[in-house]
C-alpha cells in the first residue's frame, strides 16, 4: 500500500532523472531529512526495502517482534545479522527503517548529550517538537512500583526527558497500538517535489574526480535477481549556485557499508575486495559500538503466557545514569510470550569495528562489538544483573505475579566472579548499535565526509554514544535538525522554518 503520490517501486520512473538531494535510506534520519530539504528542492529517497503501510506485523504492537520467529536473510522487512562476537540482532529493511521494528519506547537525549554534539538548543527543540506529533501518543504499573522499590527514584511521571529515576516515556503506538513509523513524516514532505523509491538497493555512489565531488548514485533492484544498475544523478544547478548533495542515511552498518564500497575506507581492505580506491580513510567503519544488555526472564504463569507481545512503557535510568532498566513481553512461540525485565549499560567503553565481507550491498557487513574488551563493562555488566535482579525480587512483582522470582540464581549464577562468567556468555543487545562513521573522524560538524565534496552521512553512524534513553527520538530529530540547518545554508539564516512547521500542523 502507498500513502502518497511520491512512491514508487518502479526504478524506469526515477533511472537517469536528476535531483537536487539525494538520499540514501529511508529510516529514522532519512525520512525527516527527506521531508525536510523537499519543502524548497526536489528530492529522491532511496530505500532498499517496501513500505510499511498495511502490514500488520510492523503496525500492530501486539505483533511486537514476531518477525523474529519469521525473518530471512534476503528478503523480510527485517533482515537478521549475527555480529562476530556472537549476538543476533536486526535491522530495518523496510521504509521506516528500525523504527517499523524495534520496541517503540521513545526518548529526548540529555541536555549533556546536545551540548558535546554542538547542537543549537532552540533548533533541536524545535525538530524534536516537530517529529513528535507524528509518531507519539501517551501496563506497566506494577514495573514502575517494582522499579521506585528497586531504588531507581524519584518517579518522574510522563515525561520525554532523559532524567535519573522512574519515568512514563513516550512510544510510538497510539492507543489503539499502532505503530507510528519515521515514514509517517514523509506526509510533511511537499509532496510535488519528493519522490521516493522503494524496493532499490544502493550499490555505490559516483564521482566527478575534481573533488572529488559526488555526483549521483548506482542502485539496483533489491528482488530481481538481473544484474540491472541504475544511475541518477544531482542536479546541476542554474547559474552556477551551489551543488546538492547525496546523504547517506542507510544506518550504522549501511552508510559505513556504502562508503566503502564507493572507494572510501581503508585502502588495504578496500584492496582485498578489488573496489577501486577513493580516500584513504582509515576510520570508517571505526569506533562502532553496541549496549552490552541483559534480561532476565520472570517465572510467570500459563495464563499470563498467553498475553499477547508489548513493549516496554516504563523505563529507569539508574545509577548515576549507568543503567537503562525496563520490561517487555515478548515472542517466545506464534502464540505464546514471556515478561522480560531487561537493562543496559548506557555508556559502554569498549568499541568495535566494522568491516566487508562482499561487495554485494544486500549483505550485511561484518561487525565485530568487541563487548567487554574493557573490564570496566564487565564490571558494569555485574552491577547491572544486581538491579535486575532487584527489580524482580521486589514486592510488587511477587504480589503481581503471585510467584517469588530466583533471579539469576536459576541460571546458575550468584556469586560476583559467576555474574561475570554469566554477563560474558550471555549478554546480548537491545539493538541501540550506533557509530561507524563518526563525527570528528569521517564527517565534520555539518555530517559532510571529510576528503570530498557534496557527500554526507547523516543517522545512528555519525554518533559517539548512544543519546537519551534511547536513540531513535534523536536520530530522526537529527534528521529534521541538520535538514533545516542545510535548507539554511542555500537560502541564508532568514529561511522560516517555524511557518513551515505550524502550516503544516494546522
Ligand atoms: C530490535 C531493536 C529494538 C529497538 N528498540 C528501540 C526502542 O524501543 N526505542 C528507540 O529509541 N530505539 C530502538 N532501537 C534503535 C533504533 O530503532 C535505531 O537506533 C534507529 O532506527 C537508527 O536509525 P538510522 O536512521 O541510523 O537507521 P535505520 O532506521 O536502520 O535506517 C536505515 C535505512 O537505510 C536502508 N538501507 C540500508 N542500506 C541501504 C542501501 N544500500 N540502499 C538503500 N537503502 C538502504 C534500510 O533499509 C533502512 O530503512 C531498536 C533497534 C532494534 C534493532
Amino acid at each position: 500500500a502507498n500513502i502518497g503520490p511520491f512512491m514508487t517501486a518502479d526504478v524506469n520512473e526515477v533511472a537517469g532523472k536528476s535531483f537536487d538531494y539525494i538520499i540514501v535510506g529511508g529510516g529514522a534520519c532519512g525520512c525527516p531529512l527527506a521531508a525536510t530539504l523537499s519543502k524548497s528542492y526536489s528530492v529522491l529517497l532511496v530505500e532498499r526495502g517496501g513500505s510499511p503501510y498495511g502490514n500488520h506485523l510492523i503496525e500492530d504492537e501486539s505483533s511486537l517482534s514476531l518477525y523474529s520467529l519469521i525473518t530471512n536473510e534476503s528478503s523480510s522487512f527485517a533482515q537478521p545479522f549475527v555480529s562476530e562476537d556472537g549476538i543476533s540482532t536486526y535491522r530495518g529493511r523496510v521504509l521506516g527503517g528500525t523504527t517499523a521494528i524495534n520496541g517503540g519506547f521513545y526518548s529526548r537525549a540529555s541536555k549533556d548529550f546536545i551540548e558535546r554534539a554542538g547542537w543549537e538548543g532552540e533548533l533541536v527543540k524545535d525538530a524534536y517538537e516537530w517529529v513528535e506529533p507524528y509518531v507519539l501518543t501517551p501496563w506497566q504499573s506494577v514495573v514502575k512500583e517494582a522499579l521506585v522499590e528497586a531504588g531507581v527514584t524519584p518517579f518522574n511521571g510522563f515525561t520525554l526527558e532523559h532524567v535519573e529515576g522512574t519515568k512514563i516515556g513516550g512510544r510510538i503506538f497510539d492507543g489503539n497500538r499502532r505503530r507510528h513509523t519515521s515514514a509517517d513524516l514523509l506526509t510533511l514532505g511537499n509532496f510535488e517535489r519528493l519522490t521516493v523509491l522503494l524496493n532499490a538497493t544502493v550499490q555505490n555512489v559516483i564521482f566527478q574526480q575534481a573533488g572529488p565531488t559526488a555526483r549521483g548514485i548506482r542502485f539496483f533492484n533489491s528482488y530481481n535477481n538481473n544484474s540491472d544498475v541504475y544511475e541518477v544523478y544531482l542536479n546541476q544547478p542554474k547559474e552556477g549556485g551551489p551543488w546538492g548533495d547525496v546523504i547517506l542515511s542507510a544506518g550504522a552498518l549501511g552508510s559505513p557499508q556504502i562508503l566503502m564500497l564507493s572507494g572510501i575506507g581503508p585502502h588495504e581492505h578496500l584492496k582485498q575486495l578489488n573496489i577501486s580506491p577513493l580516500i584513504n580513510t582509515t576510520e570508517v567503519g571505526k569506533g562502532i559500538q553496541d549496549n552490552p544488555s541483559l534480561a532476565l526472564a520472570l517465572n510467570i504463569s500459563q495464563a499470563l503466557q498467553k498475553q499477547p507481545p508489548a513493549g516496554a512503557q516504563i523505563m529507569g535510568i539508574a545509577n548515576d545514569f549507568r543503567f537503562i532498566i525496563g520490561s517487555l513481553t515478548v515472542p517466545m512461540s506464534l502464540n505464546a510470550t514471556m515478561k522480560i525485565i531487561s537493562a543496559k549499560v548506557a555508556d559502554p567503553l569498549s568499541r568495535g569495528e566494522l568491516w566487508l565481507n562482499s561487495t554485494d550491498p544486500r549483505q550485511s557487513p561484518s561487525v565485530k562489538f568487541n563487548y567487554f574488551e574493557k573490564e570496566s563493562d564487565l564490571d558494569e555488566c555485574v552491577q547491572m544483573a544486581r538491579l535486575i535482579e532487584s527489580a524482580a525480587r521486589t514486592e510488587s512483582i511477587e504480589k503481581f505475579l503471585g510467584r517469588k522470582q530466583s533471579g539469576f540464581v536459576d541460571e546458575g549464577a550468584s556469586t560476583e566472579e559467576e555474574l561475570r562468567e554469566y554477563c560474558q556468555k550471555n549478554a546480548s543487545t537491545i539493538g541501540h548499535y550506533h557509530g561507524g562513521c563518526l563525527v570528528g573522524s569521517v564527517v565534520d560538524g555539518d555530517y559532510k565526509v571529510f576528503g570530498v565534496e557534496g557527500l554526507r552521512v547523516l543517522d545512528g553512524s555519525t554518533f559517539l554514544d548512544s543519546p537519551g534513553t534511547n536513540p531513535m527520538a534523536t536520530v530522526m530529530m537529527l534528521g529534521r535538525y541538520q535538514g533545516i540547518k542545510m535548507l539554511r545554508e542555500r537560502h541564508g539564516r532568514k529561511f522560516n522554518y517555524a511557518h513551515d512547521y505550524e502550516c503544516n500542523l494546522g
